[in-house]
């Protein structure tokens, strides 16, 4: 079986995982989830026509008599308002503070063209205008224009939970590792990099490289998805493909015609569960949750994959396989590799503005280059 395409995996992965069921959730509480339906106006957006400043809303030419009734401004009257306020029945304009002089009680000042200052109702929206459409990640604006819009229950899927494995006899959690030892960088590098892209880690454990131990911690999870660091090779001491045969998973690729990161797989558990397993070189384990964990997320929240944007390369960019990853930098003409981005190395990508997603075999400078955007 050959493997496939970094395209092709990246929509296995996308249909490895079912999409999630809507939930109603209150807007203060639905950061980072995604919408499971149009969201309209519940109303025009501004309600009512608004002052834009700070002043006196004037009905007819000034000098104005000012007035602190309630009722209609009759014309030649003028009345104090404040930003957001709403300008009295009758009103033609609002002149701003600073452009008028009281005097006793009349207001001098040039009269403003009819609506100066007036934000109209419904500037922004209009009763039932689509403002966050289904498949929008809801982000701080977009929760504060659904409440601008009157929503206290939204309709969302949340962000998928993942249970984190981290394999290897070989990791020290803390100090600099001697000879045969290892210092563990997924578990402070993922779930940060995780919730990037969008997935919540609700757990992570460091697993000896035994497949009872992987097993029984995968069967503990309440998580939605499963991602694993190493243990993806075809040696005795890899625990991977081990226990997903214990456990009668649906393997969907063992491998990918990617460098670095190959040996990236991905299988489904009896439960409906996705596992990624992502392999143990630290580079290829970043750049493969770059690639696939975005896919599970579109999986689980029911959108496209996310499309990569282009930029220029200043530079050749070499293509060791049907996609090579390269971390780089951004330079006035473009981008150039970061270096240091050997599948041990992280130097590369902790210094890249962007990974370049690199077609064999290779690109030339002054050609287009599609890239993942910088969330590390
Ligand atoms: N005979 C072959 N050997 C290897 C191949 C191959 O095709 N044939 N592929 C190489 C590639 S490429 C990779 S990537 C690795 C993948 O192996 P595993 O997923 O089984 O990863 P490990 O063996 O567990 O670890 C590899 C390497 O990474 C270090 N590592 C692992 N976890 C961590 C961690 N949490 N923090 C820091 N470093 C970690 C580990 O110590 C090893 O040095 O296989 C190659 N071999
Ligand atoms: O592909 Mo490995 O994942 O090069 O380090």
């Amino acid at each position: 079986m050959t493997d496939p395409s970094w395209e092709q995996a990246r929509e296995l992965a996308r249909a490895a995982v079912r999409p999630a069921e809507p939930t109603d959730l209150n807007v203060h509480g639905a950061l980072g989830t995604t919408t499971a339906a149009d969201l309209c106006a519940l109303g025009p957006v501004p309600h009512a026509a608004t002052s834009a400043m700070d002043g006196w809303a004037v009905a007819g030419s000034g000098p104005w008599r000012i007035d602190a009734t309630d009722g209609p401004l009759e014309p030649g009257h003028a009345r104090p308002i404040v930003t957001g306020g709403v300008p009295p029945e009758g009103a033609d304009a609002v002149l701003p503070s600073e452009w008028g002089e009281v005097d006793g009680d009349l207001l001098h000042g040039d009269a403003p063209p009819a609506g100066r200052h007036v934000r109209p109702a419904g500037e922004e929206a209009q009763e039932g205008d689509v403002i966050v459409a289904s498949g929008s990640v809801l982000t701080p604006a977009r929760l504060a224009v659904l409440s601008a819009a009157g929503h206290d229950l939204v309709r969302v899927r949340h962000a998928p939970l993942v249970r984190l494995l981290v394999t290897g006899d070989e990791l020290i959690g803390a100090g600099v590792p001697a000879a045969g030892q290892v210092r563990d960088v997924m578990t402070p590098m993922l779930p940060p990099l995780l919730a990037a892209l969008g997935a919540k880690t609700s757990h992570h454990e460091r697993v000896h490289d035994d497949v009872s131990a992987l097993v029984a911690q995968v069967g503990r999870s309440d998580a939605d998805l499963v991602v694993s660091a190493g243990g993806t090779g075809r040696s005795s001491a890899d625990p991977i493909e081990s226990a997903w045969d214990r456990l009668g998973a649906d393997v969907r690729f063992r491998g990918v015609d990617m460098r670095p990161g190959h040996p990236v797989s991905l299988a489904v558990l009896p439960d409906g569960r996705a596992w990624l397993a992502l392999p143990g070189n630290p580079l290829a384990a970043a750049l493969t949750a770059l690639s696939f964990v975005p896919a599970l997320v579109a999986g689980f929240t029911d959108v496209p994959l996310p499309r990569l944007e282009q930029e220029v390369a200043a530079a050749a960019f070499e293509g060791r396989a049907g996609t090579t990853l390269v971390p780089a930098v951004r330079t006035s003409d473009g981008l150039v590799p970061a270096g240091a981005s050997r599948p041990h190395m992280l130097r590369g990508l902790a210094d890249a503005d962007a990974v370049a997603v690199v077609p064999s075999p290779g690109l030339a400078a002054g050609e287009r280059v599609p890239v993942l955007a910088r969330v590390w």
